[in-house]
């Protein structure tokens, strides 16, 4: 896919993210631009506290910015949100817990249900085609939230952020939490629905592999803006403190075998 002539699905400019405490203000985001393209999987890092989430929950819509613009596949985040932002956007929020009363397919079902639109029987039906769709067996449906691993949470809280098939996926730090081995099926998954179902992902994570994996493009944010987007094999080059630190530093060396073992994806 060359993403470069694909449509705009997210487009950020200049934006400024604002917080205020007594006597002060905190400027997160500072004149930030950002466009993510159909078919993309944008990975969004950057040190502790320089508005990653802050960045994912405002294209959500759950934040205003104090100035600036953000558009979702072509219309202002405001007016996406009143639409019902769930059939657009799709989130796995990295402590998206399930609803602990409700089984697995009732908590994949529930955006739906929510609705008030379709039969229980359609509703039902769409519910296990998304809980097959991530992995999970029919007879998982009916288990209870107590009863899952951890790696079944995060495909049950997947399936529930595409009940309704939006055509953007944001992932708030997907692996974290997992072991080795549920990160690698995880990260399987996510690479497979990306390809299968044509999503637009941005991603939010500190796990280089996951990173590596996934991503089409990564954008660091550092300075209160984007300081670099490109290929990982760009960013990795780009001169900067902070770049250097999470890309070369104790991490540097799987970076590296990376770099050797997938020499024309990264
Ligand atoms: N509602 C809020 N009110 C005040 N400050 C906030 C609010 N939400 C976030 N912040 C601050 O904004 C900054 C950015 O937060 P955010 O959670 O987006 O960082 P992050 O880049 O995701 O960090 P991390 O990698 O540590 O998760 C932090 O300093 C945080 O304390």
């Amino acid at each position: 896919m060359t993403a470069g002539g694909a449509a705009a699905v997210i487009e950020i400019r200049k934006l400024w993210s604002v917080f205020h405490a007594p006597g002060r203000r905190f400027v997160i985001h500072k004149d930030l631009d950002l466009t993510v393209r159909a078919g993309e999987v944008v990975s969004i890092v950057g040190g502790s506290g320089t508005g990653k989430t802050v960045l994912l929950r405002q294209i959500l819509g759950l934040e205003q910015p104090e100035r600036g613009e953000i558009r979702v596949l072509g219309e202002p985040v405001g007016r996406t949100a009143r639409r019902g932002a769930a059939s657009r956007i799709g989130m796995l929020f990295q402590h998206g817990a399930l609803f602990s009363a409700f089984s697995v397919l009732e908590n994949i079902a529930f955006p739906l249900r929510e609705l008030k639109t379709l039969p229980p029987k359609l509703v039902r039906d769409a519910a296990m085609v998304k809980l097959r769709m991530v992995g999970l067996k029919p007879e998982d449906a009916d288990k209870m939230p107590a009863d899952l691993s951890g790696g079944m949470i995060k495909r049950v809280a997947l399936a529930r952020a595409l009940i309704m098939d939006p055509p953007l996926l944001l992932l708030d730090e997907p692996t974290a939490g997992l072991d080795p081995d549920s990160s690698d099926g995880f990260v399987r998954l996510l690479r497979s629905l990306h390809r299968d179902l044509g999503l637009t992902v941005v991603m939010v994570t500190h796990d280089l592999d996951t990173l590596y994996e996934l991503s089409t493009r990564i954008a660091v944010l550092a300075e209160q803006r984007v300081i670099v987007t490109g290929p990982p094999r760009e960013v990795i080059a780009f001169q900067h403190p902070f770049v250097h630190d999470f890309f070369l530093g104790e991490r540097g060396q799987r970076a590296m075998e990376l770099l050797r073992e997938y020499p024309f994806t990264i």
